[in-house]
């Protein structure tokens, strides 16, 4: 639990202002109460307040130490609706249509970040993730230099019965379909970087896939390869192995084997799947039967934090991905102080 006890120590020594568009689910308000006393974040929570106030009374818990803010009857709702348009106008979206749109809790959330009221967004334990990061890109855009907004996982190993131990990184499982060799290389530097971001640890890349060193041929492989050569070529230091399948790449003993001359070792802290079928798939895996943690979906190139759940979250995960997206706010508020 270390890397996720760092987490919770740094989100607590600055928390910052997220907001949370999801009132109306209980294990949201309870995650949102829980992160307000336990000072990981000063929590603003979007939607109905009337459904969010019945919804605590019957869980017996208090907002007094959240900012409930109702779309219908906000001061700010107006201003936010300007602000949609302007931004959205050159795509075709007209004024009543953006007056519309900032009433509905995930575009007023992701409006309050683009505006500077809150400094991240989390949602998705209702909203589905395509709907959600759908909005967090359309508002909030690319961070300078990004070219792709993709996900990851901070997967967590803790268990007494887990060989490895600690965080990993896992992506994209849940957003790009089916990059190509490009987008797959784009995912693998930002992946390394959130790895440095979280972990604290230098990132060892594993590309994954179903061949190690060219022992099977197909275009899929090929695919996985030209990534991998791509972010050498752009990150020369970086400690990666191309075409590498997940053994070899987190037993030390099966890439001795089969990747002799392997620069991670069997000892990959960051995995890189080759399309969302297999990410989506292996990080479910290693959370329902490896008992691994699963923290996200983490947005990675956005240009402010907005990080996604998954709709079968506990009040847990939530509580943990607030104190990520607290974190991510740090870093970029430390970026444009300095
Ligand atoms: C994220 C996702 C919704 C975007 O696809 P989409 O809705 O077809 O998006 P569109 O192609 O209509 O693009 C919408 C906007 O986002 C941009 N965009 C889409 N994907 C992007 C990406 N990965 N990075 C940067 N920009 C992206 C488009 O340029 C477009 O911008 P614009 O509206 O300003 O022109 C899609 O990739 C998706 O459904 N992913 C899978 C999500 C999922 O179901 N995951 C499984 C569970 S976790
Ligand atoms: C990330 C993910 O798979 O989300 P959901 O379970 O909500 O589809």
């Amino acid at each position: 639990m270390k890397a996720l006890n760092q987490i919770l120590e740094r989100a607590r020594r600055d928390p910052q202002r997220i907001v949370l568009c999801e009132g109306q689910d209980e294990r949201v308000l309870q995650a949102a109460v829980k992160a307000a006393e336990d000072g990981i974040a000063r929590i603003l929570l979007v939607g109905s307040g009337a459904a969010m106030a019945a919804g605590a009374r019957e869980l017996g818990v208090s907002l007094s130490g959240v900012e409930l803010l109702d779309p219908a009857d906000s001061p700010l709702t107006e201003p936010l609706a300007e602000a949609l348009f302007s931004l959205r106008e050159k795509k075709g979206m007209t004024r009543e249509q953006a007056s519309a749109a900032v009433r509905e809790p995930l575009c007023f959330a992701n409006m309050l970040v683009r505006e500077g009221h809150a400094d991240g967004s989390v949602a998705g334990a209702v909203n589905t993730t395509a709907d959600v990061v759908r909005t967090a890109i359309q508002l909030l855009g690319l961070a300078p230099g990004s070219k792709l907004v993709s996900s990851f996982f901070l997967m967590m190993l803790c268990k007494p019965f887990h060989n490895l131990k600690g965080g990993m990184i896992f992506s994209d499982c849940g957003l790009v379909i089916d990059p190509d060799a490009e987008q797959l290389a784009q995912i693998a530097m930002a992946a390394a970087d959130s790895a440095r971001a979280l972990l604290d640890e230098e990132p060892r890349v594993a590309m994954l896939s179903f061949s190690t060193s060219g022992s099977a041929q197909h275009g899929n492989v090929e695919k996985v390869v030209e990534a991998a050569r791509e972010v050498k070529s752009r990150r020369p230091g970086l400690a990666i192995d191309e075409d590498v399948q997940l053994d070899a790449a987190i037993v030390a003993e099966i890439a001795e084997r089969k990747l002799p001359d392997s620069k991670v070792r069997g000892n990959a802290n960051v995995l890189i799947f080759p399309d969302l079928e297999a990410g989506n798939i292996g990080y479910k895996l290693a959370e329902r039967i490896g008992g691994a943690e699963a923290i996200g979906p983490l947005l990675q190139g956005l240009a402010k934090p907005a990080n996604d759940l998954s709709r079968g979250c506990s009040v847990d995960d939530i509580y943990h991905v607030i104190a990520v997206t607290t974190v991510q706010a740090q870093s970029l508020s430390s970026v444009t102080e300095a």
